[in-house]
């Protein structure tokens, strides 16, 4: 029956996109995904009546929006304050430790894209919004539906609400700048500003053939799934079929912090993704409940930032051309 063959076919390709998108562990051949997909698509056409947003097939793009809707936030997106040198560091975990006593630390890539929500209902994706001003955002559903490694289905049968970073690989930046250079249109200036240019697309072929991907972080919902971001939350994040950054690191004090933000320094070069800081979380749901927030920002967590590199760059300039 083909309403069987459809469903069995999108189960089977939302599997393949997952093996290949987050665990970089393709099980088959390119060239048996494609007739599969081209089977789905055929059958699809047959059967208008069963079509659906999430298929497989909808996800290479092709609806052209006029404008783009706002959604407001069920909770709001909050942002981080900054610290920029150990000294500001240390003082960040004295104060913290002052008022819980000793905490673990939860550092994770502050990767340098653009903050992202997605919800899920019934353990379908349902939509995306980005984080706008922390209370309304964008719906940008249509562009983030074409990201192969965000799952469209779950195994969580409520509501789930999932907060991440959408980025442009260092690899897919150089790539999209080379076709600009050669069609003689204006290069985007870095990662950020590419992956926010196409995340804001109207038509979601563009956005679909820039080559995004995303990281994720946060659920709402943390707290009642555990007592720790790690690895409770991010391990729960990560089951659910989502990416979540490998370089994640539990630290037991701030001086393991400090160790691991001058290990980052060095190989943030090296990363396939720009970074533009290190988020410090401490680790304990309690202990964040217990320091909570200022007006924007948690106390209970903080983005130690690296010096901006075009300005080192172009001090080095100045001093080559001297
Ligand atoms: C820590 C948090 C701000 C997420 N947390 C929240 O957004 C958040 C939001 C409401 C919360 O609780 C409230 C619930 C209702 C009202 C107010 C707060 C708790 C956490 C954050 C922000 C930016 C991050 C980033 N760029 N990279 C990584 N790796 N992690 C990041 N983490």
């Amino acid at each position: 029956m083909s309403e069987d063959r459809i469903l069995a076919l999108r189960r089977q390709l939302n599997q393949y996109n997952y093996e290949y998108h987050v665990l970089d562990h393709p099980t088959v051949s390119d060239a048996e995904y494609d007739q599969l997909m081209r089977e789905l698509i055929t059958l699809e056409q047959q059967h208008p009546e069963l079509f659906d947003p999430n298929s497989p097939t909808q996800r290479v793009g092709g609806q052209v929006l006029e404008e783009f809707n706002k959604i407001t936030h069920k909770r709001p997106m909050l942002s981080l304050g900054d610290v920029f040198n150990k000294e500001e560091l240390f003082e960040f975990a004295r104060k913290a430790e002052a008022e819980v006593g000793p905490v673990e630390y939860c550092c994770e890539c502050k990767i340098d894209g653009l903050a992202m929500s997605l919800n899920y209902q019934g353990g379908r994706f349902q939509y995306a919004v980005t984080r706008g001003d922390g209370v309304v955002g964008e719906d940008v559903t249509h562009n983030v539906r074409t990201i192969k490694s965000i799952p469209m289905e779950i195994e969580y049968e409520g509501e789930l609400e999932v907060r991440g970073e959408v980025y442009m690989p260092k690899a897919s930046f150089e790539r999209l700048n080379q076709k600009r250079r050669e069609n003689g249109e204006e290069e985007f200036a870095n990662p950020r500003n590419a992956a926010a240019g196409s995340i804001r697309q109207l038509d979601s072929k563009v956005a679909a053939s820039r080559g995004l991907d995303a990281l994720w972080y946060h659920v709402p919902q943390g707290p009642q799934l555990g007592h720790h971001q790690h690895s409770e939350s991010l391990d729960f994040i990560h089951s659910l079929g989502f990416r979540i950054n490998p370089l994640n690191r539990l630290c037991r004090n701030i001086e393991e912090v400090w160790q691991f933000v001058e290990e980052l320094t060095l190989m943030r070069s090296d990363l396939p993704y720009e970074i533009d800081g290190i988020v410090i979380k401490v680790n304990d749901y309690e202990k964040q409940q217990q320091l909570g927030f200022t007006a924007k920002t948690p106390k209970w967590a903080i983005a130690y930032k690296f010096p901006a590199e075009e300005a080192v760059t172009r001090l080095e300039n100045i001093f080559v051309t001297v």
